[in-house]
């Protein structure tokens, strides 16, 4: 096939190019640099990632793919675990494709299976699974020339989240944040900064591995939470509005630690690609 399918979506403008590959056929295909050219603002598609779609038992990558399989790639090509916004766009497609019906979809992520229900307001809410908080203790980032003590929060994939005065200190975060001690994050991580609004409320903004600043980030709003109700002493189960530059979701953290984050997932251009455009 000289073309493939593409898509475009975004959860609070966190956006990606979905790409439906059942089969897993993309499979050797799909490396850094096709991911790379695909995410480019000005000379591809345009993209924050790369959701590619595949049938779970049709994927290498995890022992249990579940119902469908989400690789997920950076902008930047490198692999991460896990997408919160990106989930939801995922099972968005795959309802809209009329893949799956109107039961929660069990997706495999390199994070391990998580659970997304579609709501009759049209939102999606995912099982994020159990936060854990690695340490050490004593991380600092630093951005912009300011310098703050930052809490590591892994919800499969890495973030380390600052409380700041003002969401305008960490200045225009071209460049990726800094942290100490350097061993914290060996494979980098998502920064971000926070500034609480009201009691379970909180306004963020991130800059995300391999992708740069970015408008939302799911498994970020997540860690948020953790960090926010840790810092007020929240009993569970507890649920904070995270403010976002492209959007507003909300996340519980319950009971049983599991976090459910619950956002909006918006499909809004579809095309084909021609092999002959990649670059040589
Ligand atoms: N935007 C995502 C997170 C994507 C992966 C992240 N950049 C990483 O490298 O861990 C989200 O919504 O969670």
């Amino acid at each position: 096939m000289s073309t493939f399918p593409w898509l475009k979506g975004h959860g609070t403008e966190n956006d990606f190019v979905i790409l439906p590959d059942p089969d897993g056929s993309l499979h050797g295909e799909l490396d850094a640099d096709l991911v790379r050219f695909l995410c480019d603002r000005h000379a591809g598609l345009g993209a924050d990632g790369v959701l590619r779609v595949i049938q779970g038992d049709k994927q290498s990558y995890v022992e249990d793919g579940g119902d469908w399989f989400m690789d997920y790639r950076n902008a930047d090509g490198s692999i991460a675990e896990m997408c919160g916004n990106g989930v939801r766009v995922f099972v968005k497609y795959l309802a809209d494709a009329g893949l799956i019906d109107d039961k929660p979809v069990r997706v495999g992520t390199r994070a391990g299976i998580k659970e997304v229900s579609q709501n009759d307001d049209g939102t999606l809410t995912v099982d994020m699974g159990e936060p854990t908080l690695p340490g050490p203790a004593g991380i600092v980032v630093e951005a912009n020339g300011h310098q703050w003590p930052a809490v590591h929060v892994d919800m499969g994939n890495p973030h380390a989240v600052a409380f700041v005065d003002n969401l305008g200190e960490p200045g225009n975060l071209c460049d990726q944040p800094t942290w100490s001690p350097t061993s914290a994050f060996p494979h980098g991580v998502n920064v971000e900064f926070v500034v609480r609004r009201d009691a379970h409320d909180v306004q963020m903004r991130v800059h995300e591995r391999g992708s740069g600043e970015t408008r939302s980030c799911g498994t970020g709003t997540c860690a948020v939470t953790v960090a926010a109700a840790r810092q007020a002493r929240d009993e569970l189960p507890v649920t904070y509005r995270v403010g976002v530059p492209g959007g507003d979701v909300s996340v519980t953290w319950r009971a049983d630690n599991h976090l459910e984050l619950t956002g909006p997932a918006v499909l809004h251009a579809r095309g084909d690609f021609d092999r002959a455009w990649l670059p040589a």
